[in-house]
């Protein structure tokens, strides 16, 4: 029998919800001292991308592998940025942020696997941005999905 969990991606509303996301998300990083200076050079489509990035993470199209360059376009972004603890964290609390201000899906199950992304995605992000990161062999962007609590599961 097919699946007919829908997707994060459908669930969060799709490409529409994370434009919100990153456009509130970004205009929070352009204000913030800690992260301004990395982004200070980012250009004015760069949020459009990282919400095509995430679309696909969460089940959505494989747009920005096919349009934008895909996992080695958004490693090479990172690398040799030097991201700094403190940088990561208060990336991980502005977009908490800003998912909270665009009304992401409020339930349980949504926002732990929401989560779950954020910390790795951005731990991942900061161990590639160091000094003579071992980057690992993945070249496809990894598809997220709702780990141990899907919706409808007790
Ligand atoms: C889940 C975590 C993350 C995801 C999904 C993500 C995604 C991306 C993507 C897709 C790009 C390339 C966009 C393009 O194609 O133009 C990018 C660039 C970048 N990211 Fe991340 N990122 C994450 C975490 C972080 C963190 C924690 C930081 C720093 C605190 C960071 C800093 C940057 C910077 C500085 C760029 C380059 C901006 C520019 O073009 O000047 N990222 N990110």
């Amino acid at each position: 029998m097919a699946d007919s969990t829908p997707t994060m991606y459908e669930w969060m509303g799709g490409a529409e919800v994370l434009e919100k996301l990153t456009e509130a998300f970004y205009a929070k990083v352009r204000k913030d001292e800690i992260l301004a200076p990395l982004f200070a050079r980012m250009t004015d489509d760069h949020p459009q991308h990282v919400a095509t990035f995430l679309g696909e993470v969460f089940g959505g199209p494989a747009k920005y592998t096919d349009e934008h360059g895909g996992y080695p376009r958004m490693l090479s972004r990172h690398i040799g940025r030097q991201i700094k603890p403190e940088q990561r964290n208060r990336w991980v609390e502005l977009m908490r942020q800003a998912a909270d201000e665009v009304e992401l899906p409020q339930d349980a199950e949504f926002r732990s696997a929401f989560n779950a992304y954020i910390e790795f995605g951005s731990r991942r992000a900061m161990a590639n941005s160091q000094k003579d990161a071992e980057l690992g062999s993945r070249e496809t962007i990894k598809i997220w999905g709702w780990g141990e609590a899907a919706p409808g599961s007790d």
